[in-house]
Formats: C-alpha cells, sequence, structure tokens
C-alpha cells in the first residue's frame, strides 16, 4: 500500500501491491542479540551435529512402504520465541529420530547465526518415521522462523503443508505474530491445531489463552493442546492430533511426477539442493527432470529426506517431501517456487511464489574493491538460501561499485550481513537502510526517459527533483500491536505522532487490547519497536545523541589533521547535539627567538592566530574514504 508523503491518507491504488507482504507487519518482536549463554548452546550443537553426521547410514531408505494416507506434512508456527524449535526438539526425539539429551536444544536451527541469536531465521524441514497404533507414519514437519522479518520463510513452507500446529505461549498469549501467522494457515485452507505450551510457567494461564484463541480465531477451546516443550508434558498428544487432525495430501503417484522447489540450498561441490514437496509420481536417481522456469534438463544425482540430516532414500513418492540434487551448479537456475518434471511428460506448472516485497533498502560495498568478484559470488550463493533478498546493481563515488539490496526488514538485513560474514568469510560496508518511495512524474522528459509516469525510488541519490514530480507516494503497512489496557492510551499517542491511522481496535480478553494502525513504514522501520519498549517500561530513550556522538568520535579519528583547527558537528534540523575538534597542527614560531623580547614573540603568535583564524574561513578538507567506511560502519553498528 502506498500513501502521499506526509499525508497520512489511505491511497488506495496500489492497495493490492504491499498488503499481502505487509499486512499484520507493525510488530514488534525484540531483536535478539548473542549471549554468552548462545555461544555455549553454540558449541553443544557443533557437537551434537557432528555425532548426528556420523549416525547416517549410507545406505539408501525405501519410503515406498509410506501410503498415502500415512502421510501428514505440517509447519510449526507461532509468534517469536513461543517454542516452536523446542517443541520440535520433543518431535525429534518422542519418534526416535535423535537420542534424547539434556542437549538437545532448538536442535533444528542449525545456521551459526541461528544458534547465536538463539533465533529461528530459516525454516528447516525433519521427516519423522512414527508408529501409532500398528501404522507406521511419515510426518514431514517444517520449523519456521517467528520473527515477522521471515514471514516469507513461513507461507512457502505452508504451500509443502496440509496443517499447522499453531503454538501460543500460555502466559504472552495471543501476540501479533501469532495473529498473522494464522492468516496465513486460513488463507491456504490447511488444518489448524492451537497449541497452548509453556503451561509449567509460574504465571502461565492456559484457560484466558484458550478464550482468547476462542475469541480471536473462532477456534473451540476445547481444541486447544496444553503442552510444556520445555518438559515434554503432553507433547504425545501433539503428535496423535497430527494424525487425526490433519489429512494426508491430495496426490496421484501413478501421474507424471510434478514437485514444487520450496527451498534450495547452495553447496560449493554439489551444486544446489532442492527442498522439493512432490504433487505427483515419482522421481529417483538417474531420471532427467526439467525445470518449468528455464526449461533445462538436469539428471537426477540424488534423492532423499532429511532426518534431519541428508538420509539418501531410492525414491521420493508423491505426498513426501525431501531433497533433490540434480547437477544445477548455477545460482541462476535454481528458481524457488519453480515446478520441476519428467523431460518429454511436461505438467502444467504450479502457481509458485508470489516474489517477497522488500521493505528495506540499503547499499552493500566490499570494503575493498578488489574483492568485488568474491563478494558478488558469495551474495548470488546467499540469495539462493535466502531469495527474499532482492540486488541491484550500484556504485557510489566514495565506496565504488556495489548493489542495493532490498530486505523484509531490519533484522532480515542484520542477519544476511551476518551469514556473508560467517558463511562465505565476507566482509561489506552496508549504508544507512532506507524504504522505498514513488514518484508520480509531470516532466514530460522524465517520462520519456523512465517509459513511465509513476517510478520507484530505491536509492536517496535518485530522487527526482520536487518540480518534476505531481506527487510522492510512501509505503504504508497494516500494524497489529497487543497491548495490556494500561498503555493503551500511550500507544495510540506514540501511533499518531508516527502519522499512522487507526484501522480497529478490540479486547482480546479483560486486560488486553488489540491495536490496528496503518503506519507510514518509514516511521516504524527503525526504531518504533524501542520507542513502544520504552513506553511500559516507563523511560524514553533518545539515540540521535549517541548516535551523534558516536559518528563525530569516529569522524575526529579518522580525519587528517590540518593546519587549523575542524569542529566537527552532528545535527538535528538545526539544534546541534554533538560536538568533536579535530586540533590543528601547531608550528613553533618561536624556534627561531633565541632569547627575550617578549613583544616580538607576541607579535609572532597573534599573526600565527590569525593566519589561522583565516584559514578556517576559506580552508577546504577532503574526507577521505576511509572516513566513509568508518563512519557507515558506525551507523550500522548502532
Ligand atoms: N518454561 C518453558 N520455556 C520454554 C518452553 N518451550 C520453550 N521454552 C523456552 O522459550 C524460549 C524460546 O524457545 P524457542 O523454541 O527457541 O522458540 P521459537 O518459537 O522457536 O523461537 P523463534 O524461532 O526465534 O521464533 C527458549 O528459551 C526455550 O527454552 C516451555 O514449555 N516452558
Amino acid at each position: 500500500m502506498w500513501t502521499p508523503v506526509g499525508r497520512g491518507r489511505w491511497h488506495g491504488r496500489a492497495l493490492t501491491v504491499w498488503a499481502a507482504a505487509a499486512a499484520h507487519r507493525g510488530l514488534l518482536e525484540p531483536r535478539p542479540t548473542p549471549t554468552r549463554e548462545a555461544a555455549a548452546k553454540s558449541r553443544t550443537l557443533d557437537r551434537l551435529y557432528s555425532s548426528a553426521d556420523r549416525k547416517v547410514t549410507p545406505e539408501k531408505i525405501d519410503l515406498s512402504r509410506f501410503s498415502v494416507e500415512n502421510i501428514r506434512n505440517f509447519s510449526i508456527i507461532a509468534h517469536v520465541d513461543h517454542g516452536k524449535s523446542t517443541l520440535a526438539d520433543r518431535l525429534l526425539e518422542l519418534t526416535g529420530t535423535i537420542d534424547k539429551t539434556k542437549n538437545n536444544k532448538q536442535v533444528l536451527d542449525k545456521l551459526q547465526v541461528e544458534r547465536e541469536r538463539g533465533i529461528t531465521v530459516k525454516a528447516q524441514t525433519a521427516s519423522l518415521f512414527y508408529n501409532c497404533e500398528g501404522k507406521q507414519y511419515l510426518l514431514n514437519l517444517i520449523d519456521t522462523p517467528g520473527h515477522v522479518d521471515f514471514s516469507y520463510e513461513v507461507s512457502r513452507s505452508l504451500s509443502a503443508c496440509q496443517g499447522v500446529l499453531l503454538v501460543v505461549d500460555a502466559n504472552e498469549g495471543i501476540q501479533a505474530q501469532t495473529v498473522a501467522n494464522f492468516f496465513l494457515a486460513f488463507e491456504a485452507q490447511l488444518s489448524i491445531i492451537p497449541v497452548i505450551n509453556k503451561v509449567d510457567l509460574k504465571n502461565a494461564d492456559p484457560e484466558r489463552v484458550e478464550k482468547q484463541i476462542e475469541k480471536v480465531f473462532d477456534i473451540p477451546s476445547d481444541e486447544c493442546i496444553k503442552i510444556s516443550a520445555k518438559l515434554g508434558t503432553n507433547v504425545e498428544r501433539v503428535l496423535q492430533a497430527v494424525i487425526e487432525r490433519i489429512p494426508p495430501p491430495k496426490v496421484h503417484r501413478k501421474n507424471p511426477f510434478k514437485a514444487l522447489v520450496f527451498d534450495s540450498t547452495f553447496d560449493q561441490y554439489r551444486g544446489v539442493i532442492a527442498n522439493v514437496a512432490l504433487f505427483d509420481g515419482v522421481v529417483s536417481k538417474g531420471d532427467k527432470i526439467v525445470s518449468a522456469h528455464t526449461k533445462k534438463t538436469y539428471e537426477v544425482n540424488e534423492v532423499g529426506v532429511l532426518n534431519p540430516n541428508e538420509q539418501p532414500a531410492h525414491k521420493l513418492y508423491a505426498g513426501q517431501v525431501g531433497y533433490l540434487i540434480a547437477g544445477m551448479k548455477d545460482v541462476t537456475e535454481a528458481q524457488i517456487g519453480d515446478t520441476l518434471y519428467l523431460h518429454k511428460q511436461p505438467v502444467e506448472p504450479l502457481p509458485g511464489f508470489k516474489s517477497a516485497k522488500p521493505m528495506v533498502f540499503a547499499g552493500m560495498y566490499p570494503i575493498d574493491q578488489s574483492e568485488y568478484n568474491n563478494l558478488k559470488s558469495a551474495v548470488e550463493k546467499l540469495t539462493i538460501n535466502d531469495s527474499s533478498v532482492t540486488v541491484h546493481r550500484d556504485s557510489s563515488l566514495a565506496l565504488g561499485a556495489g548493489w542495493r539490496l532490498g530486505f523484509l526488514g531490519l533484522l532480515h538485513m542484520e542477519v544476511f550481513n551476518q551469514r556473508l560474514e560467517q558463511e562465505y568469510n565476507a566482509s561489506v560496508i552496508l549504508t544507512t537502510p532506507t524504504v522505498p518511495y514513488k514518484a508520480v512524474l509531470s516532466s514530460a522528459k522524465l517520462i520519456k526517459e523512465y517509459r513511465e509516469k509513476e517510478i520507484t525510488i530505491i536509492n536517496p541519490a535518485q530522487f527526482p527533483d520536487k518540480s518534476k514530480v505531481t506527487e510522492y507516494l510512501e509505503p504504508v503497512v497494516l500494524g497489529t500491536i497487543i497491548t495490556p489496557d494500561e498503555y493503551t492510551g500511550k500507544v495510540m499517542m506514540l501511533c499518531q505522532a508516527r502519522r499512522a491511522v487507526q484501522k480497529n481496535m478490540m479486547y482480546i480478553d479483560q486486560n488486553r487490547v488489540m491495536l490496528k494502525y496503518l503506519f507510514p513504514l518509514n516511521e516504524i522501520v527503525v526504531d518504533f519497536y524501542d520507542s513502544l519498549k520504552s513506553l511500559s517500561s516507563g523511560y524514553a530513550r533518545d539515540k540521535a545523541h549517541s548516535v551523534g556522538k558516536a559518528i563525530c568520535e569516529r569522524l575526529k579519528d579518522s580525519l587528517p589533521r590540518q593546519l587549523f583547527e575542524i569542529a566537527i558537528q552532528a545535527a538535528v534540523g538545526s539544534k546541534i547535539i554533538a560536538r568533536e575538534t579535530v586540533k590543528a597542527y601547531r608550528k613553533n614560531v618561536l624556534a627561531k627567538c633565541y632569547g627575550g623580547d617578549i613583544t616580538r614573540k607576541m607579535k609572532l603568535l597573534k599573526r600565527q592566530a590569525e593566519g589561522k583564524k583565516k584559514l578556517r574561513k576559506i580552508g577546504n578538507i577532503e574526507v577521505p574514504k576511509d572516513a566513509f567506511i568508518k563512519v557507515l560502519k558506525t551507523q550500522c553498528d548502532k
């Protein structure tokens, strides 16, 4: 959605573009930073994974024994930190997929960045074999991220499922992402099993949460399963509900092979590893398959399931979710949302996915231009695994050749940057993030140049002059805020100050209010969550001063000294909020004055001071590239 800049008015025309991806954003989850505990957990998981790797048998497994009726494909969805990955751990243990040990903590969070930050950023699949009442079931579970910046992962995962476990914290109750994820599953017409987690907590109030679920989602409270994923209490009931309440996939094994690529990763040696959901037919090693997107033909080298590590299989059958390696070496060949089919047996391609709509854009440059090609290859490989990032080539006078990248939010940007460093050993400079704007052009010359009347601007340097534009439009998003009612007034004032327009307000229980607002994206993208939190913590934080001071200090350290003093000031509008001074070089003008005449000395010093004063007025300083880099790094650190 877009609205004219500064007028805070709904702009109905462009509703479709942003609404889907942006619906129910707002929201307002903390951005966890790595802790010492997380680092220790990371080391434990390293040990766990190395032993799990050894456990994988080279023998291929036979999946033909699982008829379609005995397959269940489901995702675990929830608000951030409500316990999805912990529930996944217990399900892996209960089904014997991993050994039961005290070290099993968020086992499916395999990336270093996930272990360090303690959050899930990538959806992860695991196939579980479960024996229930004499029948062998194949349960394909997808653990999804909870943070709004990674909701694209959730929507893609749902395309491979027929049901979801909607996990809600028994203490926090329904939160913004619970609502957003519920609607993703509801719109995809999936079976929804509500799971109230953390009933072991002292402040848990599962009955209150049951009522919330009934009121907000219209799900009868007797359908809720109350568990403690941490202690394993009642988790077996979740497995039973998966079997009883989620339908098997509707597929046909006798039809020609047809599979959806719903995720993929790049392996240096084996090329693209595609995660596939089979809608029809069978596929095995040696089959010739075609990508509906590129029309290129490949020979299948390996198929298998994730258990939770790669476990090769003889064949994959319709209804199953697994991985497929087919010698795709070029990053452009691996399209998430692509349909694969057998050579000479073309099928109607599946609808695929709506492309992600980036919410924030930032420039990315190599620290050293000689690293450009390495960084290019790293960015390309990482975007296979994270297809929600958009990449455009860009260049800057100060920083050289680089790219303008689009992300789904600031946490997404930070995580992408961290993954580049950790997984590809790349060091980059990221510029301050901005949101995209649109300009409706009035200048015939510009319209001819751009070949359209309405242009999208993702780089501040490309803003067309006001005189050539009828109006500027900015993106707006629908945000959901759930707050204890004592803070409602303050929250509403904050929203108004951010030019937001109220759309809805409802009590979800006796003392919690759910507010829906249309926010200009620019107003919430950077520090809205901090401001919101500070309302309830009783303190206000002004980051401008600390950021300004840090930039001044960095500039002071990186600017070369001159013959005159340089004042570095940070200002918000006309108000100076921080200042540093780079001291001048001082020539000893008295060096040649041996002995006494004080008046001569005073005269020389006075002349030097006047010279410096004059220089300060006319002197120019050149800001070296180094200084830009240091300042930009300060901004990204903040
Ligand atoms: N007391 C208690 N804590 C739990 C329970 N389940 C999870 N936790 C804790 O809640 C925190 C978050 O759990 P995770 O499983 O990482 O939550 P998540 O929903 O997967 O988090 P994201 O993927 O980052 O959204 C961890 O500290 C868990 O130990 C539970 O049943 N009881």
